[in-house]
């Protein structure tokens, strides 16, 4: 790797005050590695962007935010490691792997989100400077940037998803849009972990979420670490709990919504908006405007991830289906927006989201 030291110190280094997946320390990036929660935490550094691509890929690191973030950092590796060949008038090997980074997950679109933002970082910093220092400089600055914003964005819409919840509510959430899914404190967890603070979350029922488990391993391992009443549910059990149980708000991330108001999240969310309709129970999707994709003009448009049978027919390479037998394995569904009782980002409350009410939420 490319020495650090005639880049600024003070950009070597950042680690949020509070918990978060993800860490820049002395200009490499470290990432918790999920697969192993919540029994071993394991952190793994890296140095190069191709490296930080199988990361994504291979769920070290996971969650539309966190994805998106951990990308950024990529670039910026990509520019430490090539500092030696690069020129302002060929900036190929850090395309190149900005491309690489891109192809890592196609349906979150805070990666996309990131990875523009550090391309217009890129053309701004090449057609400023022409010193490489320069350029590496202002890509981990926009690194840093992208981190820290997505955290603040996290508490905003926190706050703003915490203000619907009354005193003492029931709250199902499926997956994991926590900590772990973002910079640090979470989306749908944001709320969670916002109310809470205001003495508003009586219970929380987390899906465990077949076959990555984020919300058995993840999910739980976080709320029980925040002290926050947490019972996990198994995927078929989630009927007979929202029948069975006064569950106000059914609350989620997002991976990507469609300008009509769709929201492309884990798969088994489209089946829990039906079942929460039925029983009375709202649902809100928590997520910031970098999930949303307005180009998308509607849901059944989203490119939805389908990852390998063998993530079905396994468990940690134990096969639990006969030899031979194929799985159908597709990372998200996506609800309609008629399912949705609110969309919350940083910016505020989008309710009973609809095509109009979503860009007016983005022109005001
Ligand atoms: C805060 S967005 C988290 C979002 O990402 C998860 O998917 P994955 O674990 O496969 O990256 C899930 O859809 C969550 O809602």
């Amino acid at each position: 790797m490319a020495t650090t030291n005639s880049l600024p110190s003070t950009l070597m280094n950042f680690e949020p005050q509070e918990f978060s997946p993800i860490r820049w320390n002395n200009g490499a990036l470290e990432l918790l590695d999920q697969r192993l929660l919540p029994h071993q935490i394991h952190w793994i550094s890296y140095q190069d962007a191709p490296s930080v691509a199988h990361a994504i890929t291979d769920m070290v690191v996971r969650g539309a935010p966190a994805i998106g973030i951990t990308a950024a950092y990529g670039v910026a590796l990509s520019a430490m490691a090539h500092r030696g060949t690069l020129s302002s008038e060929d900036l190929t090997p850090i395309m190149a792997d900005i491309t690489l980074l891109s192809n890592s997950r196609p349906t979150a679109i805070n990666l996309m989100w990131a990875l523009d933002r550090m391309k217009l970082c890129l053309l701004k910093a090449v057609a400023k400077h022409t010193a490489i220092d320069a350029i590496v400089t202002a890509l981990i600055e926009e690194a840093i940037s992208i981190h820290q914003q997505d955290i603040h964005f996290c508490h905003s819409i926190g706050d703003h998803g915490a203000d619907l919840l009354s005193p003492n509510s029931t709250v199902y959430t499926h997956c994991n849009a926590g900590a772990l899914a973002t910079g640090g404190h979470g989306t749908a967890l944001g709320v969670i972990r916002s109310a809470f603070t205001q003495d508003k979350i009586s219970q929380v029922f987390a899906g465990e979420t077949r076959p990555w488990l984020q919300g058995a391993r993840l999910t739980s391992w976080e709320l029980q670490q925040a002290g926050i009443p947490v019972r996990l549910v198994t995927e078929g059990a989630a009927g007979h709990t929202l029948k069975h149980n006064s569950v106000d708000w059914l609350i989620v991330g997002a991976d990507r919504i469609a300008a009509d108001g769709s929201v492309a999240n884990k798969v088994g969310t489209y089946n829990l908006a039906i079942l929460a309709r039925h029983h009375n129970c709202k649902v809100m999707v928590a997520a910031p405007s970098s999930t949303f994709d307005l180009t998308i003009h509607q849901g059944d448009d989203i490119p939805i991830e389908q990852r390998a049978d063998q993530e079905v027919t396994h468990y940690q390479d134990i096969p639990i289906a006969p030899e031979g037998v194929s799985a159908l394995n597709p990372s998200f569904d996506v609800t309609p927006a008629d399912l949705i009782d609110a969309i919350v980002t940083e910016r505020g409350v989008i309710e009973r989201p609809n095509r109009e009410k979503i860009a007016a939420h983005f022109d005001s």
